[in-house]
């Protein structure tokens, strides 16, 4: 039993923002505790806290099976709580990639033993993710994918995307797309303009995102499925979102905390952890996206959690690998980008981060519901530190917030009532 006391309370879904406590019982969110059970309870205070749902991130890469030096289940799991994360989201393209029901078979046995959170797979719209021919999505879905998507790869052909997506409307799956034409993003590494021109880098034109958002729209048009589009970066297509979205077109987008507060300038030292796919945009997209975070253009914050080893990131930007890892600084980035700046309220920045993204996987998560399972984040909005990648539980380094001071600290993480974070140290 569990009785958290004094803290703010701030549970969006159920419109909830008030000083209070919170109970539950076998790990299960309870309206009230009796006197005897109270007796019993271990006793948390949260005075000067925020209560929040366990964060929940619909886009991470934990490298397993494959590439467990770079992150495993378990490093993953330990990371995210200590991000403040109850619930994530795996991309499917570990090796094997998991277009076939054992690979997710044996990813679910394994977090099954070695997760502290709970971990949900996704698998490929194509075998290989090579976007030739369609995965076999009802085995996928039998064996435990809460959405389909070939992220870091994006479907070309019009064609089996189009069968994909009335594939997975069928079998009520969401499906998700890593937006990117890539015949106009051949060799490119930074995005397309004035500073790929200044470095002396192959430039990655906004446009090769915008023409596979507007493609996406059209077939969620025309198939009357749901298409979600993984960490949009551009302003063009934060545009294209909002006017379908208007017109009561089912699509949605996700925004990841780097976009919102990074730009290509931030390449000018050719540092390889400002490396990302989708890459850094200007300053007009940032704003752009942050504006579309506002306007519930795009429904949530995902951070696109991709770990790399230091010898691969060392390399010269032109071979050194796409992505960086976020799950531990990504509640502070994102209050910092969205909530301190007075963008948004606290529980908006809440909202993005739990129940938004939650739903769109169509998972049982990001409340604090009375009988929801007792997954809970405490942080203090305000306290400052300072980013040290050496101390963070991810087993990877490529974190470009590194020396950063960030306001907002995770104090602790519980899933189902357990206490697995206290702030300093995992403790399951
Ligand atoms: N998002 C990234 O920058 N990297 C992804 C793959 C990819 O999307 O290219 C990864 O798995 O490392
Ligand atoms: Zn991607
Ligand atoms: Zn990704």
């Amino acid at each position: 039993m569990l009785w958290i006391t004094g803290g703010r309370i701030i549970d969006p879904a159920n419109k909830r923002d008030e000083t209070g406590d919170l109970y539950s019982v076998d790990g299960v969110l309870v309206e009230q505790l009796d006197d005897t059970q109270k007796k019993a309870a271990t006793k948390i205070d949260a005075n000067g806290l925020v209560v929040a749902p366990g964060l929940v991130d619909i886009h991470v890469h934990f490298r397993d099976p494959g590439q467990t030096h770079k992150e495993d289940i378990a490093s993953g799991s330990r990371s995210a709580a200590a991000g403040g994360f109850t619930t994530v989201v795996c991309m499917p393209n570990t090796s094997p990639v998991c277009d076939n029901a054992g690979t997710i078979q044996r990813i679910m046995d394994k977090v099954a033993r070695e997760s502290i959170i709970n971990i949900y797979p996704t698998g490929c719209l194509t075998i290989g993710m090579d976007g030739e021919q369609l995965a076999p999505t009802g085995q996928l879905k039998k064996a435990g994918v809460v959405a389909v998507t070939d992220d870091g790869k994006c479907v070309q052909s019009n064609e089996i995307m189009r069968r994909a997506v009335e594939y997975a409307k069928m079998l009520d799956l969401p499906i998700m797309d890593h937006c990117q034409d890539a015949s106009l993003t051949q060799g490119a590494v930074m995005n397309e303009g004035e500073w790929s021109l200044r470095l002396g880098l192959r430039g990655w034109p906004k446009a090769a995102e915008d023409i596979i958002v507007a493609r996406n729209v059209i077939l969620a048009e025309l198939t009357g499925a749901h298409i979600h589009m993984q960490h949009v970066s551009s302003a063009n297509s934060v545009d294209i979102l909002r006017r379908a979205i208007a017109r009561g077109i089912s699509v949605s987008g996700e925004a990841s905390p780097h976009h919102i507060e990074f730009t290509d300038a931030d390449l000018k030292d050719y540092n390889t952890v400002y490396k990302m796919n989708p890459p850094l945009r200007t300053d007009a997209d940032k704003e752009a996206l942050i504006e579309g975070l506002c306007d519930g253009t795009l429904a949530c914050i995902a951070t696109d959690h991709a770990p790399h080893s230091p010898d691969e990131k060392d390399r010269e930007f032109d071979t050194a690998p796409f992505g960086i890892i976020g799950l531990e600084n990504s509640l502070a980035s994102s209050l910092g980008t969205l909530y301190h700046s007075g963008r948004l309220s606290l529980s908006e920045v809440i909202a993005l981060m739990t129940h938004k993204g939650a739903e769109l996987c169509k998972l049982d998560a990001g409340t604090l519901s009375a009988g929801a399972d007792a997954d809970i984040c405490l942080f203090d909005p305000d306290e400052e530190w300072t980013v040290d990648p050496k101390q963070f539980f991810s087993k990877s380094r490529n974190c470009p917030w590194e020396g950063q001071t960030l306001k907002g600290k995770v104090k602790s993480t519980f899933v189902a009532g357990t206490q697995v974070y206290d702030g300093t140290s995992i403790s399951a």
